[in-house]
Formats: C-alpha cells, structure tokens, sequence
C-alpha cells in the first residue's frame, strides 16, 4: 500500500469504503451494491438457507434479475428463476426485475442509475467489470463472496494494482469501442492485466458516450482484470442527471463531488500504456480466445452461419443504431441467418420508436427477447456442432455459443455487415 503518493482511481475507492485489514494486503470493504441474477444466486440463496442464515444485508442495495435464460427454457432454468422470485419476495427486494421488465444485467442495472462514481459493487458475474465505466470499483466474485455479501454487505479484496491504459489518437469512421478492445487484448493478451484494475484513460476515452465506455470496461475481464475503470466527467453526470437531479443543485456540483474518484496525478502504476487509434482498422477475433484478434480484412469472405447482436457488450441502443445504419433498406444474405436481441426491453422500447426493430426485421433479422441467451449457448440462438457464428458478445472460447461451434468476436457494424455479406466483411461505415 502507498502511503505518500498519489492514489489511483481503485486506490480511491478502496481507501474510502475499508472497513477491516485481515491480514497482509487484504482488504474489507463496505459494498454499495450486489448485483444478482439467476444463474449463480440461486446457489447462495440454498447454501445460505442451509446454514440457517437467509438473511440479507439491507435490500435497498441488492439489485436482482432473470436475465441468463428468460423466459425460461426448461425445468432447470424455470426452478432458477423461481429460487430467485421467491427470495425477492421474502426479502422485500424491491429492485428485482422479472419477465417484462428483465434485460441483461450489466445493461439494466446502470439503464436503471444503480451504479454511482466511487461505487463498490460486487456480483457473481464474471463481466461485472463493465460497471467500472462509471467510476466505480465493480467486480464479478463466485459463491462463497457473493454469500459474504449479500449477508454482510462486505467483501475482501486485495489491495489494487492497477494498469493505467491511455487510448490516444482518434478514431477513424467506423471504428469503435469493441474494436479498441479487442485491439487491447490482442495486443496484451488474456492474461495481460491478471488481478489488475485497468484504467482506460486519454481523449479516445473522454470523447466516449457512456455506451462505448461499458464496451471497454466489459471486455477488461477478458486481459485477466479484476474491473476496468473510466473517470468521471460531465458524460457520465449527462447520463446519470435523471436519477441525481434531486442530490445535487447543478450538473457543475455533480461533476465537482465525482471529481474526487478521479486518480491524483501521481499515481503508481505497475504499468502505463499507450494506444494510439489514429489508423486502427476495424478488429476481429479468428481463434478461441479473445485475444487471437486481427484486422476484419484478414478475415475477410470467411464463411458464417448465424450473426448475433446483443449481449451486455454490444446490446445497447447506439450498438443497434450502428448496425441498423449498416442494414438500412437491405436484405441479409440468404446463407446466413441474422438474430438481434436488444439488451433491455427500453433498449427494445427506443429501438422501435426509432424503427430500427422494422431495419433489422425488413432485413430478414430475428428480434429476440432481451436476454443473454445465445450469448453463452443456453438459448434463443445456439449454434449447431461445426456452425461459425459472427458475435458482438465477448467470448470465443470452443463451444461457447453451442457444443463444438465456432464464434467470431466483432462490432455490431461489422456484424451486420457480415449478415449482408454473408461472410466476414467490412461495413460500408468504415472508410480508409
Ligand atoms: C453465468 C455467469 C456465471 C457467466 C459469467 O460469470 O460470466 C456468464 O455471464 C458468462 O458470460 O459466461
Ligand atoms: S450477455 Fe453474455 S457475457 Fe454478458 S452477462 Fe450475459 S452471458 Fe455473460
């Protein structure tokens, strides 16, 4: 632990929410929230009732949803569902969203302004790093932790280190946050930010909408970090101001009382990176782990069977903008089958409103309900043995999307612009 230096960003927030020291560099903290869904819950909720603690810390900080496999497909996820709606209601867990109102966790839950600057956050959700978009120390633990905290509303840590990873330059037209990342990663490799928290800094990221920032922060996990984190500025109090209003007298107090999670200038990193976006092509990966990344051109006419847009990467409305731009007025290609799924039903709402629902159905698309579903092949878009699926999500590993398929991580432009192809192509957005 540093004492007489400046303090990253996760350093922060440690030092704010500590309640206990155990040992060595073990930190306590005091958690803001814990996020549940479905298929990880349910475990802690049986184990806690086995030991004769169904309790839990203070409902107003728990958030809940059905989100992995809804509605449910089977008996399995139906008694999921069910161990988690009862719970709810036992516990008077008022932020709890079933069918109707349930959309993909990492997406509803900052749609709906549970996540604040300086937050802590913890939930069994290994993509729980996307949430550090907003400032905040968020990170996915397994049972006996998210136990920990749903009982206690604490979890240890250890003391953060943390990668400082400056994106410079400027993006050219159709180029984005996925396609950054998925550079990132490529570049540093699966385990190139292990129990680390990445601070995504620079002007690329000051210039990002709050979308393209939990784009970012999503993939962290997959360099091996423990959250990623994007300071807060005037986007961030932009997009929270609904939920606020009422704290603060101004956007201006906002911003000033945010500020303090910013990191000190004088920071310790264990590492400071620099990418520069300037002449990044669009980025895709062609193996089974996500940072087997290479230009979509290398790719290019690589046959596919199936293009998904969705999941908490690529779920979100400017995600649907961009890919509904790409299909405007065309038709997919008829070897290929096209499934979106908006990340929430007001994703969903906004995406009709907006006629992009009628874009993505005129093109021959099937609109899915919001959930993870195809995202890890549990439902509503599975892949067959042999098939290649072209994906906005943030996985590739083998069988990801269905036993012995293959998956090609890519942006929701050159999703849709695959779909139109047919095979591996880029989107007429992107100009070089
Ligand atoms: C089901 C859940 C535990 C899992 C995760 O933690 O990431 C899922 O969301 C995923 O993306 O594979
Ligand atoms: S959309 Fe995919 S990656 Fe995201 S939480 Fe759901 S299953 Fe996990």
């Amino acid at each position: 632990m540093q004492e007489n230096t400046g303090k990253t960003a996760a350093e922060k927030i440690f030092d704010a929410h500590r309640v206990d020291n155990p040992a060595g560099d073990m930190v306590v903290l005091g958690l803001d929230a814990v996020f549940c869904h479905e298929i990880t819950t349910p475990v802690a909720i049986n184990d806690l009732i086995a030991r004769g603690k169904d309790r839990v810390f203070d409902p107003s900080c728990i958030m809940a949803v059905i989100d992995h496999v809804t509605p449910a497909k089977d008996s399995k996820t139906a008694m999921q569902g069910k161990i988690m709606r009862d719970w709810a209601r036992r516990h008077h867990i008022e932020h709890f969203f079933d069918i109707g109102r349930n959309g993909v966790c990492h997406a509803l839950f900052p749609e709906k302004g549970f996540v604040r600057p300086g937050y802590t956050i913890i939930m069994g959700d290994s993509h729980t790093c996307t949430h550090g978009a907003f400032g905040a120390f968020a990170a996915g633990v397994g049972t006996t932790d998210l136990e920990v905290g749903i009982l206690n509303g604490v979890c240890a840590f250890r003391y953060p280190r943390s990668i400082k990873i400056e994106i410079t330059g400027e993006l050219p037209d159709g180029v984005f946050a996925k396609d950054v990342i998925l550079h990132i990663i490529g570049q540093i490799g699966v385990n190139g930010a292990t129990d680390c928290v990445i601070e995504f800094a620079g002007p690329v990221v000051a210039a990002m909408s709050m979308e393209a920032r939990m784009t970012l922060c999503n993939m962290a996990v997959e360099a091996g970090a423990t959250c990623g984190i994007c300071y807060p500025d005037m986007t961030t109090v932009e997009y929270l101001w609904p939920f606020i209003r009422t704290e603060y007298d101004s956007r201006q107090a906002a911003l000033e009382n945010y500020r303090r999670w910013q990191p000190d200038k004088d920071a310790v990193y264990q590492q400071v990176l620099q990418f520069d976006v300037t002449d990044l092509p669009p980025q895709i990966t062609y193996g089974y782990k996500p940072d087997k990344v290479c230009p979509v051109s290398e790719m290019q006419g690589t046959a596919v069977d199936q293009i998904y847009i969705g999941s908490c990467t690529n779920g979100r409305i400017e995600d649907l903008r961009v890919a509904a731009r790409v299909l405007s007025g065309q038709r997919i290609n008829d070897s290929v089958r096209g499934i979106v799924s908006p990340a929430t039903p007001e994703i969903y709402q906004k995406a009709l409103d907006e006629g992009i629902i009628k874009t993505f159905m005129d093109a021959g698309f099937c609109v899915a309900n919001p959930t993870c579903g195809a995202c890890l092949g549990m439902s509503c878009g599975v892949i067959a043995e042999g098939e290649v699926c072209a994906s906005t999500t943030n996985r590739n590993f083998y069988g990801r999307m269905g036993k012995g398929g293959m998956v090609h991580l890519m942006s929701p432009a050159t999703a849709a612009a695959t779909a139109l192809a047919g095979h591996i192509a880029n989107s007429d957005l992107y100009r070089k």
